[in-house]
């Protein structure tokens, strides 16, 4: 029981979650974000995700509230009129563009978890990687490969190392599994080993047009 209690002890209170705004032909995928929000439950971890109710982003975050921890949905002003992504589960904050939510959902994020998705899922998870290539953060960034889902994916990231594109040490920034019990655990026990293109610096994304509140690396 006690070996039990320990397992369950989480570095993590809070993970951002990037998922599809439909949910997918598969049944699978609709049942790996309802595991999902079932094991971050488990852990007493909390979720930040883009808000809304549509695809799989309603099964994780009403599965999360559900299990009664905190849900943060941030989301644009522009996508806010429930007809584009019906209701909001727990806590809304409203931002004013895609740009500002992606930061805003990273700052309030201790690890990101990709679950399958389309164009969006991609963008937001490929940022989060960059941002770890640059040291801007170094939050464990997963994959949940949901029946092979993403296998085309990873081929292609080994492929732009073996062509030298991608240095094999930033090879190691994704961390990926097929269930979310064994990628949570791969991500409590990450230890970034990247060299990072400019560390220690005090990035504030200036390049975006933020300030200091928009830090993310804390
Ligand atoms: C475009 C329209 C509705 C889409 N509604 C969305 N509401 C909230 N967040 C969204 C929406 N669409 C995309 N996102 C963000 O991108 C990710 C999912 O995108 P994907 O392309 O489905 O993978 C998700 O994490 C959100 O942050 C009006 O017709």
């Amino acid at each position: 029981m006690e070996i039990e209690s320990e397992m369950k002890q989480s570095r993590f209170g809070r993970i951002c979650v990037f998922c599809g705004s439909s949910q997918g032909k598969k049944s699978s995928y609709q049942d790996a974000a309802i595991e999902l929000g079932k094991e971050l439950v488990s852990r007493n971890i909390d979720l930040v995700y883009g808000g809304g109710s549509i695809g799989l982003m309603g099964l994780v975050s009403q599965a999360v509230h559900d299990g009664g921890r905190h849900v943060i949905g941030v989301i644009p002003k522009t996508l806010m009129p429930r007809e584009l992504t019906g209701e909001t589960v727990g806590e809304v904050k409203a931002v004013a563009g895609m740009h500002q939510r992606k930061a805003e959902m990273a700052k309030h994020s201790d690890a990101f978890i990709a679950l399958p998705g389309g164009y969006g899922t991609l963008e937001e998870l490929l940022e989060v990687i960059t941002w770890a290539q640059l040291g801007i953060h170094d939050k464990p960034v997963g994959l949940l490969n949901v029946d092979g889902y993403y296998n085309s994916l990873l081929s292609f990231i080994d492929k732009a190392v073996e062509e030298g594109f991608i240095s094999p040490s930033a090879r190691h920034i994704i961390i990926s599994a097929p269930t979310a019990r064994e990628l949570v655990k791969k991500l409590e026990d990450y230890v970034p080993c990247h060299e990072r293109v400019a560390s220690k610096l005090n990035w504030e994304m200036e390049q975006l047009g933020y300030t200091q509140e928009y830090d993310i690396s804390r």
